[in-house]
């Protein structure tokens, strides 16, 4: 809201004799300005509309409802927060373009990372409508699926089954034969990747919640950190969730030859990539690629929450 306004009008009682001085000397369309929405028309944040209020909206609500941009920019043409470059990319929801899941049924995908942009995974959101089902990976390929909205019925080749409701994941071994299905609209994010073996280890299915993992130590760093998958040797990549309270950034300015892909499930924040600062917020997904510097601060009044991919116990060579 307009402090200034807000200010100068809440600063004089009506009774006060400078309050009347103003009034009668002040030009009238100052005052409507001043008292108005005319004079700072962008919204705060910090109006708890039912928007922000996130305890009245489900878990990550925001990442399949995002603000998608200021309402004075949203139907501007060609308005986008997306950023494509060599060794980063920023996709948020407006350039999402979804089409038909190859193999699945009644589902809609958007890739945001493939290996054409670099990567040696693959990331995207599934969009399963009512009475959809998943098709298999390629041979060789494993999966890892997230629920973001709605909740899915995972049925593997033993025939054990599970539900999977927003907040659960699950882990598929290459060549493990599964079917994901939704009887009612569910998003999941998605990553698949040619599974790189070492002797003598081997992955098995995992079906977990974020809320049932354990806080893991982070020397040197505030964020709180949560991986889904094992540690062990056999999984080549991790799932982080990470969490920052507002004000909260990353101590180290990192470079490393891991690639993340990136999904901001809650909150808003400064995502600095390379010598780009970008605001981002739930929603949003971010491709970085082996070395490029990467840093969050996160910004607001809810916490900021980000699943990432992050490939591991792999030699680099
Ligand atoms: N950009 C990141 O959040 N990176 C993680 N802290 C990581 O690489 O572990
Ligand atoms: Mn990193």
């Amino acid at each position: 809201m307009c402090t200034l306004g807000n200010l100068k009008m809440q600063s004089f009682s009506p009774f006060s004799s400078l309050y009347f001085f103003l009034l009668l000397t002040t030009p009238s369309f100052v005052i409507t300005a001043l008292t108005q929405d005319g004079f700072c028309s962008a919204p705060s944040i910090f109006d708890s509309d039912a928007d922000s209020d996130s305890s009245s909206q489900p878990l990550y609500w925001k990442v399949t409802n995002p603000t998608l941009s200021p309402s004075h920019l949203q139907d501007l043409p060609g308005f986008t927060r997306s950023v494509y470059k060599q060794d980063h990319a920023l996709i948020t929801p407006e350039s999402h373009v979804f089409s038909p899941l190859p193999d699945w049924s009644n589902t809609l995908g958007a890739y945001l990372i493939t290996p054409a942009i670099g990567s040696h995974f693959v990331m995207y959101l599934a969009k399963m409508q009512e009475n959809s089902k998943s098709g298999l990976p390629p041979s060789d390929v494993e999966r890892f699926i997230f629920v973001v909205q709605g909740s899915v019925i995972l049925t593997n080749v033993s025939g054990n089954v599970h539900k999977l409701t927003v907040d659960s994941y699950a882990y598929l071994p290459l060549n493990l034969d599964h079917t994901v299905e939704a009887d009612a609209a569910a998003t999941l994010v998605v990553f698949e990747r040619r599974y790189y073996g070492l002797e003598n280890h081997v992955t098995e299915q995992i079906v977990g919640s974020t809320d049932k993992q354990p806080l893991l130590e982070t020397p040197g760093e505030i964020f709180e950190l949560r991986k889904l998958l094992p540690t062990s040797l056999a999984y080549d990549f991790n799932i982080h969730i990470m969490d920052f309270q507002p004000g909260e950034f990353l101590n180290v300015k990192e470079v490393h030859y891991n690639q993340h892909g990136l999904l901001l499930l809650e909150g808003q924040g400064i995502y600095r990539l390379g010598d780009s600062w970008y605001p981002i917020q739930a929603g949003d997904a971010i491709w970085m690629a082996p070395f490029v510097p990467q840093w969050y601060a996160a910004l607001g009044k809810t916490r900021s929450r980000y699943l990432l991919y992050k490939d591991v116990n792999r030699n680099p060579l």
